[in-house]
């Protein structure tokens, strides 16, 4: 972190530098973080929610427009029900219609939401075209800005088409998640208790240590979780960006997370799902012996002082299961689970049955 409170984490594939994580509490910074982008004659399209639209859309807007030959916005309405195709074709229709051309960019501010969608936009517009992560809920500035998985939900069905496409910059200022409502602050814990869980005891430790200061959103301590989390996420796509491999173990509590969250049609949040699927990957995890219950029973006791859940009721198990089968990790017909070795280490297994799938959604249910 240097004098201004900035902190740059560079990522790289095959060694080489590919994009960089600016981690700071301002938009101060945004004009240096974009110097080196040739924006000069480009146009800019900033691609926002509703909600955010509100909130930050003028102050990024005004940033831009000294910086590019012009700065356009587009807003969709917010809500994970709309991180679809349609939301896609009318953006490539305003695209079309403000004439941008493979040389400009796109500003995706928002969560992941907007993250994955601007992404798969970037991803596909002209056969690809530069985009910029400016995550703005805490789930987005501690894993989906990063990596490059960009997306849509298809019938429902999560990120069921999408692509891996490396944003050119990703500009993270916490301070915006003062303005985060609540939920979406839990939800966001989610994701940052998974990164403990599958990489590192000490940063779980830590959080379980600071979950006070945390959950006060305390500035210093939330500079320690968005950073802690960052590294861990860039560690573990640098090793694999396009998920041969190790980088499955990011999707520890998506198995059953995903099909949860469709079931439910998307009214629960996806920290609030992938909170609960870690209870039912962690339950497995126990009754293999791999875990010990009170190491599960911690876990539970974490989420929930965030305000994750860790039972769920009113769903169906034989539609989790049907919705499970079409995980982006099956692997010819067998589903790729991500367990717990140890509170800290995750790993790929391919014996999970249907049994124990059931018997964790039994648990979840309460009814075990
Ligand atoms: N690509 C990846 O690697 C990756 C990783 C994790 C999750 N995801 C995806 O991300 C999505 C969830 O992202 P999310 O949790 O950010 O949801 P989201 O984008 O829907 O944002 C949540 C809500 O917060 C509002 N909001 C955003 N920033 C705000 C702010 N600063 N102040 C006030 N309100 C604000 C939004 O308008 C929205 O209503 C899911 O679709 C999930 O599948 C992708
Ligand atoms: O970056 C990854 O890899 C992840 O799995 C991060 C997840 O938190 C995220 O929800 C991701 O979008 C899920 O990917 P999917 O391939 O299962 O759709
Ligand atoms: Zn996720």
């Amino acid at each position: 972190m240097t004098a201004n409170n900035t902190e740059k984490l560079v990522v790289c594939q095959d060694k080489e530098p590919v994009y960089s994580i600016w981690l700071t509490d301002s938009f101060r910074a945004l004009p240096d973080a974009l110097d080196g982008l040739f924006l000069t004659d480009r146009k800019v399209c900033i691609v926002t929610d509703s909600n955010v639209a509100g909130l930050y859309l003028d102050e990024i807007k005004a940033v831009y427009a000294k910086l590019a030959a012009k700065a356009v916005s587009f807003v969709f309405p917010a809500g994970e029900e709309n991180k679809t195709l349609d939301t896609v074709k009318k953006l490539y229709e305003f695209l079309i219609r403000e004439s941008f051309d493979r040389n400009d960019l796109l500003i995706a501010l928002g969560g992941g939401v907007v993250g994955d969608l601007t992404g798969y936009t970037a991803a596909t517009y002209l056969r690809g075209i530069r985009f910029i992560q400016m995550p703005t809920t805490l789930l987005s500035q501690v894993d989906s800005s990063i990596g490059g998985k960009t997306g849509v939900d298809f019938d429902s069905y999560k990120n069921m088409v999408g692509a891996f496409y490396m944003p050119k910059l990703v500009y993270i200022n916490v301070s915006v998640l003062k303005s985060l409502p609540a939920g979406q602050f839990s939800s966001g814990m989610g994701e940052v208790i998974k990164h403990g869980c599958i990489r590192s005891e000490n940063y779980y430790r830590w959080l379980s240590d600071h979950r006070e200061d945390i959950g006060r959103r305390e500035a210093a301590a939330l500079m320690e979780v968005v950073r802690g989390s960052c590294l861990i996420k860039r560690a573990v796509v640098e090793e694999d960006p396009t998920e041969k491999g190790v980088r499955a173990i990011l999707n520890f509590g998506h198995t059953l997370g995903h099909a949860i969250e469709k079931e439910m049609n998307f009214t629960m949040s996806h920290g609030a799902c992938v909170g609960a699927g870690c209870t039912a990957a962690a339950w497995i995890s126990m009754k293999r012996g791999l875990i010990s219950a009170e190491e599960l029973s911690h876990l539970e006791e974490l989420l929930r002082f965030f305000d994750l859940p860790t039972r769920v009721s009113g769903f169906s198990p034989e539609r989790i299961l049907e919705a499970a089968r079409h995980d982006k990790k099956m692997d010819s017909g067998v589903i790729r689970f991500i367990l717990l070795k140890r509170i800290g280490e995750a790993y790929i297994d391919k014996t999970v049955t249907a049994r124990e799938m059931e018997g964790a959604l039994s648990y979840l249910s309460g009814n075990v």
